[in-house]
């Protein structure tokens, strides 16, 4: 049939009408695609170019964050980069900071897991690792609140913890002294933090079969704050992922885990049953363990009581993240001291002047020690222990200075560059601490080494607690030599905390005042 045959007055209407409305939907189509690839711009941070599959690891050296602030320098203070799978943003400046604090700290609260973390922590449900949320915030409520709080941090006993692990630390320098001339500081500073935390957590009081428990739990706490530090090819590759098996990490984790495990699911048990008959430990022998199996009691039965699983990752935490950190913070002011004789001199003779002519030293005194605590600060200022924080990972889209960050993307922030941003520290390489003597603790960002916001630090006071009292002793019984007048080496290395490459070994000389 001709098309002219099927022509009459209606079908030309409804032809018309039919185009119309087409036109109008392919225009009404049309600019909704326009207003919508607008709204899709997305402007991501500068990154340095990357290689296939690897991105900008090859970029990364063994100290990432010095890698990271140079490459800053040239690409930003927000800045993107590939690492592996990871799409990653390192932030380098506090205005960033301050901005992730006004409006972003929520959504950039979730945390990195990894194959370590999985296994070693709980399927990564621990404070440290694990994601924001309801159960999250419970438990990091109870470590605030209950373990690591000042007036925790000041009660009776985790003082008397604190001055028998800081007193165990001065003799065997003496002994050590005695017999070699000169010290393995570090390693004697490292015992002293993990006694520090490990008798907080366990108690000092133990029968026979808890003194074996301990020194277990120790040596295996120790394993898993190295483990949990390792990243391995299937973290970054997770189509590499069999190859974790192949390099025998997966099975040093679990081997690991499943010795540690029933120690403290028999430690557990233990206490629940001492509770549960009443043996209610006397107030100066509270510790970790009995606090926490103390709130599971005290909670309902419900899906919000925390679990022994909880209680478990809660005390490796405290292990993982509470002795390193504390030990080569005074490693680092030890160094930077027989680095600086004024500063060195200038400290030990406000310790020994506020001490005064004693047996011991009083922990209370401390307080009275403004150029020690300047002298921690700047210590923590040019060494953080944890140069990059922990990473967070951002739960949506968010923007920072001025960049979309899309959700998924991990974020590091570097403290280390930002506590040496020569706009920020006059001569910020060099160590003066007299420069906080009159400093407030300002909100400025500018000196954060534990960190910020939602995932800061719960430790800061324990941590400070421990570090400004070992100190004090160190300096105040001892004058210091370096052995044979040998040159302090500042070199660093990194795993889940910066320390020294190389360990610190000093000549301790026991003063008297006569
Ligand atoms: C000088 C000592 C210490 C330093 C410099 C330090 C530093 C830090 C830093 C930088 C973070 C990450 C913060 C962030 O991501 O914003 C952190 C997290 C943490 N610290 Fe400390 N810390 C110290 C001592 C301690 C101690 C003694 C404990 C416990 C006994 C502790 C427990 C924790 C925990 C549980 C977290 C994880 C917090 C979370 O993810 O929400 N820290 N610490």
């Amino acid at each position: 049939m001709a098309l002219k045959e099927l022509s009459c007055p209606t079908f030309e209407l409804c032809l018309s009408l039919f185009s119309t409305i087409i036109t109008i939907i392919i225009v009404l189509k049309l600019r909704s695609v326009r207003v919508k690839s607008k709204e899709n711009i997305v402007t991501l941070p500068p990154s340095p170019r990357k290689l296939p599959i690897i991105g900008n690891l090859h970029q990364i050296g063994a100290l990432p964050y010095r890698s990271f602030k140079g490459l800053s320098e040239k690409y930003g203070d927000v800045m993107l980069l590939q690492l592996g799978h990871i799409p990653t943003v390192v932030v380098s400046s506090a205005q960033v900071v301050n901005e992730i604090m006004k409006g972003n700290d929520l959504a950039l609260s979730n945390r990195g897991q990894s194959r370590a973390t999985n296994i070693l922590l709980y399927g990564s449900n621990d404070i440290g690792f694990g994601n924001y949320g309801e159960r999250w915030k419970q438990k990091r409520k109870i470590c605030v609140r209950e373990l690591l709080s000042p007036k925790m941090v000041e009660s009776e006993s985790i003082r008397l913890v604190r001055e028998g692990a800081v007193a165990e630390l001065v003799d065997k320098v003496r002994e050590a002294a005695a017999a070699a001339g000169s010290v393995n500081l570090s390693e004697l500073l490292v015992e002293a933090a993990n006694n520090i935390i490990c008798n907080s957590a366990l108690g000092l009081k133990n029968d026979e079969k808890g003194v074996r428990r301990k020194h277990s739990v120790k040596a295996l706490a120790k394993k898993v704050m190295f483990q949990v530090g390792v990243v391995t090819l299937g973290d970054h590759f997770p189509w590499l992922a069999w190859l974790d098996v192949l390099t025998g990490h997966l099975q040093q984790f679990k081997a690991t885990f499943q010795a540690l495990d029933p120690l403290f699911d028999d430690l557990i048990a233990e206490r629940t049953s001492s509770i549960i008959n009443r043996e209610t430990p006397a107030a100066h022998q509270t510790d970790f363990v009995d606090i926490l199996i103390q709130i599971q009691h005290q909670q309902l039965p419900n899906n919000n009581a925390i679990s022994n699983n909880d209680i478990k990752s809660i005390l490796l935490d405290m292990f993982a993240a509470g002795s390193e950190t504390t030990s080569v913070t005074v490693e680092w002011a030890m160094s930077e001291l027989m680095k600086n004789p004024i500063e060195l001199k200038k400290v030990q003779e406000e310790v020994r002047r506020v001490v005064g002519q004693k047996s011991n030293v009083e922990e209370s005194k401390v307080k009275q020690m403004e150029y020690l605590k300047c002298v921690v600060k700047e210590t923590l200022r040019l060494h953080p222990p944890a140069p990059l924080l922990v990473p967070r990972v951002a739960t949506h889209h968010v923007k920072l200075g001025g960049y979309d960050i899309p959700a998924k993307t991990r974020l590091y922030v570097n403290v280390w560059a930002i506590q040496r941003d020569p706009q920020v520290w006059d001569n910020p390489e060099e160590f003066i601490p007299e420069r906080h003597r009159h400093s407030h603790d300002t909100q400025d960002f500018t000196l954060i080494p534990f960190g910020f916001g939602r995932r800061g630090c719960p430790g800061m006071n324990f941590g400070l607690a421990a570090v400004e009292y070992m100190l004090a002793n160190l300096l105040y019984y001892f004058n210091w030599e370096s052995p044979q007048a040998q040159a302090i080496d500042m070199t660093e290395i990194f795993g889940l905390v910066a320390s020294k490459r190389i360990p610190l070994h000093l000549k301790p000389i026991p003063f008297s005042f006569q």
